[in-house]
């Protein structure tokens, strides 16, 4: 059972925009740990509320102070986007929940626009003039720049980004009012920057190596020792994780597929040629299949794979295809051959562990037919819900 304090890290969906995955993506790490890098202070419900509750009380208070058209403007924008980031926000929950892909990129979106925002306000609240304002917003607006860059260090770009549209405006406004003593904001800027950038890449390095320590323990954990595809937990693992395009079906086709006349082969040549057929096997499969396919030894002389976003035609020439390949592979060794049972999931939505145990289940009992009907064959059935 994963624990419950860590189930947030997987909630975004990767985004799709390019300048996004410039500005979020590590490309050279795997993508289970960019998943984790770019779970900033969008994710967390507490975060979200209390800056965007704090943000929009301060603009209230200087639209009570100064009812200026730019001060309306300010508020207003910090409503809209307010209630925009949190309608995204709960909507991304539900959809994960769904195990529907979300609109993640417009969170990101969202929060750069709330960051842009709040540093203009802190920039309008200092030409105002207005002390009390000054006294509040400004030192409201480091502590916002400090949070971005501590909480969203895991995507590096992305908090100095946050960082500059929430303290840049302020530079830039100091040669535009009176009070000489502010231009100590200017001279401070490049320090308080290399600061936090100091702060973001350390924080950085550590969760990258860290994340990465726990990568290749948890690969070893949920990988089969002798082909070094997935086991059957680490099989379920991914398998869970996908997530369909937006809200259409996502047709999903498992295979559960066994050796003909494989101990055979362990009786007349030995374990150790038995090993080796298997590890040949389990390569020419990997290499025939796409990279969203999930293969996995699930014991003995058994493979199961999931073809995620597969029509049933096309998966029945994905069985047929990986019934040649083993013919071929094991051409050495007559009266080899593989049985498949096919199952069709037309909707991959709302997938738990249950159905999916009762998924392969029925890919089972469609194998079992294929070895009545003579081997060397696959069966196909609907998935009974
Ligand atoms: N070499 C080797 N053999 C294994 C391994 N794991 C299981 N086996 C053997 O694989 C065989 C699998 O049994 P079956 O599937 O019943 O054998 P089969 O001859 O393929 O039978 P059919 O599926 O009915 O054609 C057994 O003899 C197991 O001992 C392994 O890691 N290495």
């Amino acid at each position: 059972m994963p624990d419950k304090r860590y189930m947030h890290h997987n909630v975004y969906s990767m985004p799709n925009w390019r300048f996004f995955r410039w500005l979020l993506c590590n490309e050279r790490l795997p993508l289970n740990i960019q998943r984790r890098l770019i779970s900033g202070p969008n994710v967390q419900t507490a975060t979200m509320w209390s800056g965007t509750l704090s943000t929009l009380l301060l603009t209230l208070i200087g639209l009570y102070r100064h009812p200026t058209p730019l001060f309306w403007l300010w508020c207003l924008i910090t409503l809209t986007l307010t209630i925009y980031r949190v309608g995204l926000h709960y909507q991304i929950r539900q959809q994960w929940r769904r195990r529907i892909a979300n609109p993640a990129d417009q969170i990101y979106l969202v929060n750069l626009l709330w960051c842009a925002t709040t540093g203009l306000g802190t920039a309008l609240c200092l030409l105002s003039g207005d002390a009390v304002l000054q006294v509040l917003v400004i030192p409201s607006m480091v502590v916002f720049a400090s949070l971005a860059a501590c909480y969203s260090h895991g995507t590096p770009r992305y908090a100095m980004l946050q960082v500059m549209l929430l303290d840049l405006p302020l530079k830039l406004a100091v040669p535009f009012q009176p009070e000489p003593w502010f231009w100590i904001f200017v001279l401070q800027g490049p320090f308080f920057w290399m600061g936090l950038y100091k702060i973001i890449r350390a924080l950085d390095d550590l969760s990258i190596q860290a994340l990465l320590g726990e990568y290749h323990s948890q690969r070893r954990a949920n990988l089969d020792p002798l082909t070094e595809l997935l086991n059957r937990e680490g099989w379920y693992r991914e398998a869970l994780a996908i997530r369909g395009p937006g809200r259409a079906p996502l047709p999903v086709s498992l295979l559960f597929s066994d050796l003909d006349g494989f101990k055979h082969i362990n009786d007349t040549y030995g374990h150790m040629t038995g090993d080796e057929l298997l590890r040949d096997i389990a390569n020419a499969m990997s290499e025939a299949l796409r990279n969203d396919d999930i293969l996995a030894r699930w014991g003995g002389d058994e493979f199961v794979i999931l073809l995620p976003g597969t029509s049933p035609e096309a998966s029945r020439s994905v069985a047929q295809r990986l019934i040649d390949i083993t013919a071929d592979t094991a051409h050495a060794y007559p009266g080899i051959g593989l049985s498949i049972g096919l199952v069709h999931c037309q909707d991959w939505r709302g997938m738990d562990r249950d159905r999916l145990e009762r998924l392969v289940a029925q890919a089972d009992q469609s194998l079992y037919r294929a070895k009545r009907q003579g081997k060397g064959c696959f069966q196909e059935l609907t998935e009974q819900v």
